[in-house]
């Protein structure tokens, strides 16, 4: 195997925080390094390292190059008959070799990203206890609390971790309650994190906080493997997450914290309460809110609206729609310099019991009240379908993240296209078949005059001999550099301008020019070097705002882009180094690089 250029010490940084080059060091041999994800190499590992490390015998003799393993791997790969068994079968290689993993996965990055995230994985998750083979993460339960401390500090050394994801499983995409199952939520998060942004994976922790189901399907079913009882709630929920949040606060004192898929009677509540605390994001309302806004950004491009006069319509007002709501209200604030109440008249919010009005404001979530609408105005007008809404509204862009399939139907998009040139109509909801519309529709309805984006991946709408490209407005396209940024420059908090920041920085790598077919934003293909931008982004807004507890980041801007991807893992095998058992102690300490549980110190 050749070397890699990144073995070679970049010495401009001197130290660095997060070793992604030279060797790694195991005490692990044999039959216990080949059962090790994180080192395992199978027929790759080379000739002397089958002699250092005891694996004559255990391998067939041929060495193999990664590109060959990656190629048998594809094949097995594409020959499974469905996306469920494809992602099933990457799970269990996930298990066996990360390098071989991860690399496979990004040479076919947009084929796969479906099987391994939205919406393949929204049933590996329904599926949980049926596909369960292995554990894979850190499972807490609310009846265990007493044992979270423990729980927690086995995962390493105070340097250990980067980075959390979390879900209590409430409201996982949009199919709602699944219990312990949200454990592959956390896991497919990091997994983006990691192809996304080089995340390095084995820095990174995946956590469930079981605390009960609502389920009455897993509440049923006798191989169900969470904690089979009612959720909770009230104090006893509020301290287990309570109880969590300290855990990891203790012991890993700089790791960021991502919150994923909780029910929207905590989601942001949550947030609230952590957001002065510790380093912590809701990927639901602020990763989403971010993506949207940079896609709207685009859309304006190409459509001209100005922010003075745009109107919004948001269809669907819960963890992800309020999440949008805020931050474009802050953008046409912060555009047009008007005020927040101001900025607040020109988006129309729309749930289960219709337009949010004031009359309604004691059946409304916190969050929901910023936008509620006078009733004067809607005297003797219907405010209750969205039909009529929209006739009202005349809405320059309209946005789904309601979970009610196809409710963005034929009338309701001719009525928009009605009023305004070009419609920008985000159905963000997920899986694909919650969908408020679908781009072939949308464009059939509104002769190709439509600027979508959608929340899981379309294939591109061939329309009038035109193709065009459908940009997935997912938040994985923001939280991955919005995360990188974090980590590297070790932010205290994650403020808003941190997340302005990162929304510039993905507007501004916008692809839209129109006439060509491009998409709204980044192809999932580009989204890592859209990361690296973000990082840096994040990187300076945090130092701006005195967050950065990293002391060495470089001033000088090439510089701080060089030092971001020397940090960011790639899928490549390093050389191993065998250290003695008696000697182990030394890798739980000073040598960055991965979690001492899963070095398997203690194991071999
Ligand atoms: N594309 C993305 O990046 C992204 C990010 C987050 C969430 N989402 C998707 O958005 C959807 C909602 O997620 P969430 O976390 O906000 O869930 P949520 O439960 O917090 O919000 C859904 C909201 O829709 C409302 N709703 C339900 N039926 C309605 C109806 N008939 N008319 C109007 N409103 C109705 C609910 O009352 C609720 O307020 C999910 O499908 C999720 O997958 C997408
Ligand atoms: O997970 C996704 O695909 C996006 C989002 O977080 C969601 O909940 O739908
Ligand atoms: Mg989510």
């Amino acid at each position: 195997m050749t070397a890699h250029a990144k073995d070679k010490k970049n010495e401009k940084f001197g130290h660095l925080p997060l070793s992604t080059s030279g060797p790694q060091k195991t005490t692990l041999t044999g039959n216990a390094l080949l059962r090790s994800p994180y080192f395992n190499k199978g027929s790759a590992f080379t000739k002397e390292e089958r002699k250092t490390f005891k694996l004559h015998g255990l391998l067939p003799p041929n060495v193999q190059t990664l590109e060959e393993q990656v190629r048998r791997a594809y094949e097995q790969y594409t020959s499974r008959p469905s996306d469920i068994a494809k992602n099933t079968f990457m799970t269990s290689l996930k298990e066996q070799n990360e390098v071989l993993y991860y690399r496979l996965i990004l040479e076919h990055l947009k084929e796969m990203f479906s099987v391994i995230y939205t919406p393949t994985e929204g049933e590996a998750i329904a599926q949980y206890s049926q596909l369960f083979r292995r554990p894979e993460g850190c499972f807490l339960n609310i009846d265990d609390m007493d044992r979270i401390d423990d729980n927690i500090a086995q995962w390493g050394n105070p340097d250990d971790i980067d980075l959390i994801v979390v879900s209590d499983g409430e409201q996982i995409l949009g199919i709602g309650d699944q219990g312990v199952g949200a454990i592959l939520i956390s896991i497919a998060k990091l997994v983006i994190y990691t192809l996304c942004a080089g995340i390095h994976p084995s820095r990174t922790l995946p956590v469930v906080l079981d605390a009960g189901t609502n389920n009455e399907e897993l509440l049923k079913d006798d191989l169900y493997l969470g904690l089979r009882k009612p959720r909770a709630r009230g104090e006893r929920y509020d301290q287990f997450v309570e109880t969590f949040v300290n855990a990891c606060k203790k012991h890993y004192p700089k790791a960021y914290v991502h919150f994923e898929d909780f029910g929207i009677t905590n989601a942001r509540r949550l947030l609230e309460k952590y957001q002065s605390k510790i380093a912590c994001f809701n990927d639901d309302v602020q990763g989403t809110g971010a993506v949207t806004l940079a896609a709207i950004m685009a859309a304006f491009k190409v459509s001209e609206v100005k922010w003075d006069d745009a109107r919004f319509l948001l269809y669907g007002a819960g963890t992800a729609g309020t999440g949008i709501a805020d931050q474009i209200q802050d953008a046409i604030a912060q555009e047009t310099g008007k005020s927040k109440e101001d900025a607040a008249l020109q988006i129309w919010c729309v749930d289960k019991p219709g337009l949010l009005l004031e009359s309604k404001k004691d059946k409304l979530n916190p969050a929901q009240v910023p936008f509620v609408r006078k009733d004067d105005e809607w005297k003797d007008k219907s405010h209750e379908d969205l039909l009529s809404i929209v006739k009202e509204v005349k809405p320059h862009v309209l946005i789904g993240t309601s979970t009610v399939a196809g409710a963005f139907n034929k009338e309701v998009v001719q009525e928009m296209a009605k009023h305004v040139e070009r419609p920008v109509i985000f159905p963000l909801s997920n899986p694909t078949k919650l969908h408020e519309a679908k781009p072939p529709d949308l464009y059939e309805w509104t002769d190709g005059k439509v600027l979508v984006a959608t929340g899981s991946p379309f294939p591109p709408v061939e329309f009038k001999g035109e193709k065009y490209e459908i940009s997935e407005c997912n938040n994985s396209v923001t939280f991955p550099g919005i995360g990188l940024g974090a980590v590297l420059s070790r932010a205290r908090l994650l403020t808003p301008p941190l997340i302005v920041a990162a929304v510039k920085a993905l507007a501004y790598a916008a692809p839209v020019v129109e006439g060509t077919g491009s998409g709204l934003l980044p192809d999932v293909t580009d989204v890592r070097e859209i990361s690296v931008r973000i990082a840096k982004s994040v990187i300076n807004a945090a130092r701006q705002e005195g967050l950065a507890q990293e002391k060495d980041i470089p001033e000088d801007d090439a510089d701080l882009e060089e030092w971001i991807r020397e940090q960011m893992w790639d899928a490549r095998y390093r050389p191993l180094k065998l250290v003695k058992e008696e000697n182990a102690s030394a890798l739980a300490k000073g040598e960055a690089g991965i979690s001492s549980h899963r070095r398997g110190k203690m194991e071999s």
